[in-house]
């Protein structure tokens, strides 16, 4: 009976783990100064004029060498540069509050690669090897490197170099790569005396081509892969890149240029900071340096400090300055020379909205140059459920008056925005996106925001193309789990927030992806690894200047605590028997045995995953398929046949009940016991299944709970709707019901204090996500997250593999990967396709947890078995483990 469940039963009602999931992602390296490289110059201008040089520092050309290297040209006078500035010179080294971290602003933390592990370990560089004849290394082990260009062996008068390479001498060999890293020749067998004379200058046939060695490459940039980087014809500015030419237009052009002499004088007199810059707690922006100044102030406006409204920064967290700081640079170019993209990764719940907002009002209100606002109009781009999120964050922080937000949906087409003169912000679906494609390409937006950004990570999908296909420079990716494990796609990403700054994809490929991937496999030299960390090293520090990821622990303090528990619950006695059944099914013993093609695993999978939830979910499918006749059903049929039998003759899956499974007795238990101890609090309950869904909310109303609930077919008009509802104070409902795939990203669900994940995903990163959100600014009471696991079956199975990849990877995975695309190995389809009876839990069994799992919970007494430890380096966090048990029969 309900009223007789003892209060203290609430804390200890089942068997518990706690897990502490994730961990900081460590900072990024501070971009070293690359010394100035000799470039591709054809041997007959070998020696550049003063504007050559100027063009060799032209961004486009020289991108990394100059974004780590500012000063260079500051430090040169340039009569060019405006000198009208209207704060008196000696206040350019004058005191202003730019952000906590301003003086590190490029040492935010990099891209956590997850699997691959691509950051943070700068290792030393490899022992310099020379030639020099004193020393004891063998000649055969001596390595070299060279800058060179080169030509084509021939006879004609006037020949043309083709272009730069790097010359890898090694013992008697060699091997010359392109500045794509394709190997473009090689040889063997020659002297040893030879080719330990190349020096600077000197030219020579190698191969079948002529050669000039321009200067050497330290070990260190060969490794790091800069060599490949500053060339002529650099990665950095691939022909792929369209948009990054585009980057160097001036982006005030089409709002700044003034148009009559007065207008101009006007400007320049009436040229000051919106807000005062001098003000204790105000937050300014990075003044633009010379070269910056040069590049985008063509009408030489005077410098104006640009200053966040004192009505958003009263609001701001710590990091939130940081990261406007950052957005700020990112997109006005001055992190990467005139590249104008980001990525802001923050973990959920950090407020990357309330970030972008305040970037989006300041740049619409004002700029560096004589104060003429940078954007004229914005375009958000994020979930359906999401839209009208965004605009109630708008009218959060901004109020309904200051700027115009138009949005998008069945009733509000594209077409009003473009007549308006007063929208400034569109924001819009991804589908919508798609379908009103053509009438936004003709619409000049100046800043493109892509909320939930991980969904480019493919740049052949309609999404990205259609989004590669606006011209809009000024790119931000928001993402709270952004793609880390794999290579290719992380290159998506980067390449679609600064087009071309990696190389193409072949260069990419083969400079860094290639070299990681081998120094990742347990085979791989001594060597390989090194070069894999190098290169993985130097990607890190690339990216790190434009990718900025804080995790949740910069708003721990903010909110209150959160306790994680992991909730097993032993299978009812029908699951049992079913699942039994399944494993010993045709279907089931041909996957182990390798006999089927087609992925029929998946299927297998499937049935055990939703016996898990509910046998009834099983029902109709053994019925028809298991006693189906058609060819086409075989696999099927084999997995259900003969099944129908388990269940009851008078079987009515309509009348299911909750004994029959172990998760949902414990769930309404539990919903009880909240309902009953905490009538203020509400619950949101979490499914991957619409099906499953329908089972959570008759039980809502065979036990009179209120609820309201979003799914797939909820339209999207209504959703942001029913997330208020739920959120206010004034509602009655005790249970939002969600479907993780609509609304698992994004949402701010923080009426709910308790939320319960009803099944597993394969992906850590989808539950990451929804257990996301209730844990946000705003919550008022503790939080109590509660995963449902069925003991001994496939869930458990899966989250002990969720765990491992975690330990291993130390971050978050890819959002969108299904199980579609997981490979099994026959051992691993074993150890799935078994269940363990004889144990409680078999997770707490791996955990050697001292506890004996066999506790006596009646009289109330809780035995919580604590273990504490800490995981991860120097931003080590605490996980806590907590075991205790409960058999589900013990609340019957
Ligand atoms: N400085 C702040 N003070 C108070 N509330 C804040 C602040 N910043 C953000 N919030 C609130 O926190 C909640 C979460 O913010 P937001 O939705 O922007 O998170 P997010 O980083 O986009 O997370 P996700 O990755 O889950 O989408 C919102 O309700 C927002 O209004
Ligand atoms: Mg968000």
């Amino acid at each position: 009976m309900l009223g007789s469940i003892n209060p203290a039963l609430y804390s200890v009602f089942f068997r518990l783990l706690l897990l502490n999931m994730r961990r900081s992602a460590a900072p990024s390296q501070l971009q070293g100064k690359h010394l100035k490289k000799t470039k591709f110059i054809p041997p007959a201008r070998s020696n550049p004029s003063p504007n050559e040089e100027i063009t060799k520092l032209n961004p486009d050309i020289k991108l990394f060498e100059v974004a780590a290297n500012d000063t260079l040209l500051q430090s040169q006078t340039n009569p060019r540069i405006c000198s009208l500035n209207l704060l008196p010179a000696e206040e350019s080294g004058r005191e202003i509050n730019h952000g906590d971290n301003y003086k590190e602003k490029y040492c935010f933390e990099a891209p956590a690669m997850a699997t691959l592990e691509l950051h943070h370990t700068v290792h030393s560089s490899p022992k310099e090897i020379t030639v020099s004849k004193g020393q004891e290394v063998e000649p055969e082990n001596l390595v070299k490197y060279f800058n060179v260009i080169w030509r084509k062996a021939s006879k004609k008068k006037h020949k043309k170099w083709e272009g730069d390479a790097v010359l890898i001498v090694k013992g008697k060999s060699f091997t010359l790569k392109d500045l794509e890293g394709k190997d473009i020749g090689r040889g063997t067998g020659y002297k040893f005396k030879d080719l330990e004379k190349i020096e600077e200058g000197q030219t020579m046939m190698i191969g079948g081509k002529e050669i000039e060695v321009m200067d050497i490459i330290s070990p260190d940039d060969f490794s790091s892969g800069k060599c490949f980087q500053l060339g002529g014809g650099s990665p950095a500015i691939s022909s792929s890149s369209q948009a990054a030419n585009r980057c160097f237009l001036n982006p005030l052009k089409s709002v700044c240029k003034p148009t009559s002499k007065e207008n101009t004088q006007s400007i320049f007199q009436n040229c000051k900071p919106r807000h005062d810059p001098y003000l204790p707690n105000s937050l300014v922006m990075l003044r633009p340096d010379n070269n910056h100044q040069r590049m985008f102030n063509k009408n030489c406006f005077p410098v104006v400090d640009v200053v966040i409204d004192p009505h958003l920064v009263y609001h701001l967290r710590p990091h939130q300055k940081e990261g406007i700081i950052f957005l700020y640079e990112c997109v006005m170019g001055m992190r990467v020379n005139s590249r104008c993209g980001a990525i802001l990764a923050d973990e959920m719940g950090l407020g990357k909205t309330l970030q972008c907002i305040s970037l989006i009002w300041t740049l619409q209100c004002q700029g560096p140059y004589g104060g003429k606002p940078v954007i004229k109009k914005t375009l958000i781009v994020t979930p359906g459920s999401l839209v009208n999120n965004w605009k109630k964050e708008f009218q959060k922080w901004l109020g309904s008056e200051r700027i115009k937000i138009y949005t998008v949906d069945q009733d509000h087409k594209v077409e009003e925005f473009i007549k308006s003169p007063f929208y400034s912000v569109l924001i819009i679906s991804y589908e919508m996106l798609l379908r009103s494609l053509d009438q936004i390409k003709h619409i000049k937006f100046d800043l493109l925001i892509c909320d939930e950004g991980h969904r480019l990570k493919n740049s052949t999908i309609k999404t990205t193309t259609a989004l590669i296909s606006l011209s809009c420079e000024k790119r931000i990716i928001l993402t709270g789990t952004p793609v880390q494990n794999d290579l290719q796609e992380f290159f998506a990403l980067i390449d679609f927030v600064n087009p071309g700054i990696l190389g193409s994809l072949s260069s990419y490929r083969k400079i860094y992806e290639e070299p990681i991937i081998i120094s990742r496999q347990p085979s791989a030299s001594e060597e390989e690894k090194e070069l894999g960390e190098r290169r993985a090293a130097e990607l890190t520090c690339l990216t790190g200047l434009f990718f900025l990821r804080r995790t949740q622990e910069v708003i721990n303090k903010y909110l209150p605590p959160k306790i994680e528990n992991v909730v097993f619950c032993q299978p009812g006695a029908l699951q049992i028997e079913l699942y039994r059944k399944l494993l010993n099914s045709q279907a089931v013993r041909f996957c182990l045995e390798g006999l089927l093609e087609n992925s029929p695993h998946l299927i297998c999978i499937g049935a055990l995953k939703k016996l898990c939830n509910h046998p009834c979910l099983l029902f109709n499918s053994v019925k028809e398929k298991g006693c189906s006749s058609t060819w086409d059903e075989n696999e099927e049929k084999s997995l259900y046949e003969g099944l129908i039998n388990v269940f009851p003759a008078d079987y009515n899956p309509l009348l299911f009940t909750e004994k029959e499974s172990g998760k949902l007795q414990v769930l309404t238990k539990l919903l009880a016991v909240i309902h009953e101890l905490r009538p203020t609090e509400k619950v949101v309950l979490v499914s991957n299944y619409t099906q499953t869904l329908n089972i959570l909310q008759e039980i809502c109303k065979r036990h009179g709970y209120a609820y309201t609930r979003l799914d797939g077919q909820t339209p999207i008009s209504q959703r942001q709707q029913i997330v208020d509802g739920f959120n206010s104070k004034y509602s009655s409902d005790f249970i939002f019901l969600l479907s993780s795939k609509a609304g698992g990203v994004g949402l701010n669900l923080i009426g709910g204090s308790h939320l319960i994940l009803y099944d597993i995903d394969w992906n850590p990163a989808t539950d990451i996500q929804a257990m996301s959100r209730v844990w946000r600014d705003g919550q008022k009471h503790p939080v109590h997250i509660y995963r449902l696991l069925t003991t001994g079956t496939i869930e458990e199975k899966i989250y002990q593999r969720q765990i491992s990849k975690q330990g291993l990877s130390g971050a978050v995975v890819d959002l969108t990967r299904t199980s579609e695309y997981m490979q099994f190995s026959v051992e691993e389809l074993k150890n799935l396709f078994t269940l363990n009876e004889s144990s409680h839990c078999i997770t707490h069994d791996l955990l050697n947890c001292d506890c004996t799992g066999e506790q006596d919970h009646t009289g109330g007494s809780c035995h919580l078995h604590w273990k504490e430890y800490v995981q991860g380096g120097d931003q080590g966090r605490r996980a806590s483990q907590c075991c205790s048990s409960q058999r589900t029969e013990d609340y019957n």
